[in-house]
């Protein structure tokens, strides 16, 4: 196992800014994650790679406070966020913004009403101010003055670029960001991770990305974390996670699906038990 923080400048002086230990996860009895540990550090970039069911989506629902856990903690920004308080829970909503697949924009809203949505949940600013921060954070994605479209004039690559703009609007210190590249193509997706790479670079936020796309996630992330199967199989820099030798995870960078051998028995059992 790699040290997950060497490529981020002077670890020793800082705290994680997400901080998961022993995460356990169940759907119904059947467990999902076998107690996961996850740390991030200020100012890095983290993807979290992993095959079709290995557990992506229930670490980042997990990391979001969506899904409790049955077992182990999970701490974002010094925040246990099972046991805070209603108003810890705020302050650290405040803290994060998160860009889902799809973009997920309100379709009956324009674009800059969108982005300026946690403006008006969050804050007392007045319309002119919000006015303001919105267009600046559009301009950061270069969507400067396209703030009067609505989303279905937008291309994929925009509605993308419109969500990011949101999910920034309040200048978290941590954002997530689910699947940026899902559905674009080849040269619309390079400008969205330049564009990830900006964020860290010139906001210093800590960036934690699910994607399925090898070349983007070898190009933006500082650290990569691989899951399979419910478990951390390695956490290392890009360089770290090629020279692997777990078969898992060559499979997964060469794309061989892996051998499925389905149990009859055991795959009855977990059906009823889901649904019990
Ligand atoms: N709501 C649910 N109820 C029961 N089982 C679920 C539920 N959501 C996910 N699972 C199961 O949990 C396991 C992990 O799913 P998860 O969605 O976290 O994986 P993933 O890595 O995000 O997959 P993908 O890349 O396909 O989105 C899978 O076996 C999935 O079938």
């Amino acid at each position: 196992m790699t040290n997950p923080e060497s490529r981020i400048p002077n670890p020793g002086s800082q705290e994680p800014i997400i901080d998961v230990h022993g995460l356990e996860a169940y759907y119904g009895r059947r467990r999902i994650l076998h107690g996961i540990d996850f740390r991030v550090m200020p100012g890095e970039i983290r993807v979290i790679m992993g095959g079709s069911g290995s557990g992506k989506s229930t670490l980042l629902r997990h990391l979001l406070g969506l899904q409790r856990p049955v077992r182990g903690s999970v701490k974002l920004l010094g925040v246990d966020v099972s046991h805070a308080d209603a108003r810890a829970q705020l302050k650290l909503r405040r803290q994060i913004g998160v860009s889902f697949q799809g973009g997920a924009l309100f379709t009956s809203m324009t674009v800059g009403e969108n982005v300026a949505l946690p403006l008006r949940e969050h804050t007392q600013f007045d319309e002119n101010t919000i006015r303001i921060m919105s267009r600046l954070k559009l301009e950061v994605v270069n969507l400067g003055g396209f703030q009067d479209l609505m989303p279905s004039q937008l291309s994929g690559g925009m509605v993308k670029r419109a969500a990011l703009a949101r999910a920034i609007v309040m200048d978290p210190r941590l954002l997530f960001f689910d699947e940026p590249s899902a559905g674009l193509d080849p040269v619309v997706s390079a400008e969205l991770d330049e564009l990830i790479l900006q964020l860290r670079d010139a906001m210093r936020m800590s960036i934690v990305v699910v994607t399925h796309e090898l070349e983007s996630a070898f190009k933006i992330a500082d650290t990569i974390t691989v899951l399979d199967q419910g478990n951390v199989l390695l956490t290392g820099s890009v360089d770290e996670v090629k020279a692997s030798d777990n078969q898992r995870i060559q499979d997964l960078l060469n794309r061989r699906p892996r051998e499925i051998e389905v149990d009859i028995d055991d795959y009855l059992r977990r059906l009823t038990e889901e649904q019990a």
